[in-house]
């Protein structure tokens, strides 16, 4: 197998019997295309596919799954509907909001195509649940939005000799591919390095725009179609680029990097993507009602004894922000431009949306030898909630 996939993959599937006449009616717009045929749809009713997350590309797919006529559908997520989903996560609707993300999608799926089976996996992913997991399923489909989840993915796909859909979207781009040991590249020949702790934002911290889910999202579908009926030629051994700014797609070859050792079992990937590193530590940490007394004692904003340093995006600060505080993102300051103007005589609060790359500053600030230094426990998110209640006390 070259790395451009020209030979056409085997079918993953075996056909199921026969479709009923309503299969028949139902499907019949893919039953009529040559290349899939009866053959191919049976296919799909005998295949058992597995999507990691219902979030923003989890939406689509899982949609487009049962309507394509996939018999089993798994799906794995831990997370509640947020309304700020809404936007993008297309299985969930506002009587969703507060439930979880598992619930709201099998209801959907049900009431698209009640044959479908769906098998709901309320769990977080790790290390612990994937292999036993993978291993009831034929294809899996990585709608995940973190690094730890992808390389985890990743090599339980290795190791189990099973083909998985890759996507991922990011403000105005998109990524699709598929990754199969066996036959050819995976997303270790694309990446063989973790990005650093914090060198990389979600679609909560960046942004994203919300349509672009569904156009990533669908072709994930296309290849996960195409290798359960073994028809077409998939994106093994090649990476599709979507750019919705300027409406331009690109593609890029990966190859086998034959220097790379075989995945022999799962590691820690918390560790492995440097989350881990981040520090713990409660003593470098400050709550919402020790800033709070800080800010009211310390006067005039600019006649400050502290700085307050929000380490999060331009557009994320410009929706809220604490008062007072100054935006210095978290990218500026892992790559030092920033250091000049930090003053190291002064003690630092830092604070982000929940904690996370607030913790990942003062260690890297840390490193640089800044020692008089705070991050808020829970982020922007505990301000909130945690300023809410006061107000309701007083
Ligand atoms: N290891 C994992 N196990 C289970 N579910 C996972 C795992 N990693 C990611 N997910 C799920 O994948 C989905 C990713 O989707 P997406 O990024 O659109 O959602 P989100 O996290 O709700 O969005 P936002 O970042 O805006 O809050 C989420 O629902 C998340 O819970």
């Amino acid at each position: 197998m070259n790395a451009r996939n020209a030979t056409p993959l085997p079918p993953l599937v075996e056909p199921a019997a026969e479709l009923t006449p309503a299969e028949a009616e139902r499907y019949s717009r893919h039953v009529i295309i040559p290349e899939i045929g009866s053959l191919g749809q049976r296919r799909l009713k005998n295949a058992r596919v597995l999507v990691i997350g219902a979030g923003g590309l989890g939406s689509p797919v899982l949609l487009y799954l049962a309507a394509a006529g996939v018999g089993t559908i798994g799906i794995v997520d831990d997370d509640l509907v947020d309304a700020s989903n809404l936007q993008r996560q297309i299985i969930h609707d506002v009587s969703s909001v507060g439930g979880s993300k598992l619930a709201s999608a099998a209801r959907a799926l049900g009431e698209l195509d009640p044959a479908v089976t769906v098998r709901c996996h309320e769990l977080r992913l790790d290390s612990s649940t994937a292999l036993a997991l993978f291993a009831d399923y034929d294809l899996i489909i990585d709608g995940s939005d973190n690094f730890a989840t992808r390389y985890l993915v990743n090599d339980a796909a290795a190791l189990l000799g099973k083909p998985y859909v890759w996507g991922s979207v990011y403000r105005f781009e998109g990524q699709v591919s598929v990754f199969w040991e066996r036959h050819g590249p995976t997303y270790r020949d694309l990446f063989p390095e973790a990005p650093p702790a914090g060198a990389s934002l979600s679609c909560g911290e960046g942004g994203v725009l919300g349509m672009l889910c569904g156009v990533i999202g669908s072709m994930m579908v296309a290849e996960a179609v195409k290798l359960i009926t073994g028809v077409g030629r998939t994106l093994l051994g090649r990476v599709l680029l979507f750019d919705s700014q300027n409406a331009t797609w690109r593609e890029l070859t990966v190859r086998k990097d034959e220097s790379i050792a075989p995945i022999t079992e799962l590691i820690d990937y918390e560790l492995f993507c440097g989350v881990a590193a981040v520090p713990a530590s409660t003593d470098d940490e400050i709550g919402v009602h020790e800033l709070v007394a800080l800010l009211l004692t310390r006067g005039e904003i600019g006649d400050a004894n502290f700085e307050l340093i929000d380490v999060r995006e331009r557009g994320e600060h410009d929706l809220v922000a604490i008062p007072g505080s100054r935006l210095i993102t978290l990218d500026r300051i892992v790559s030092g431009e920033v250091l000049s103007e930090l003053p190291r005589d002064r003690d630092l609060v830092l604070y982000c949306k929940a904690g996370t790359r607030s913790a990942i500053a003062l260690a890297e600030l840390r490193s640089q030898g800044y020692t008089r230094m705070k991050h808020l426990s829970g982020g922007v998110l505990a301000w909130l909630h945690e300023t809410e209640s006061m107000r309701h006390q007083y």
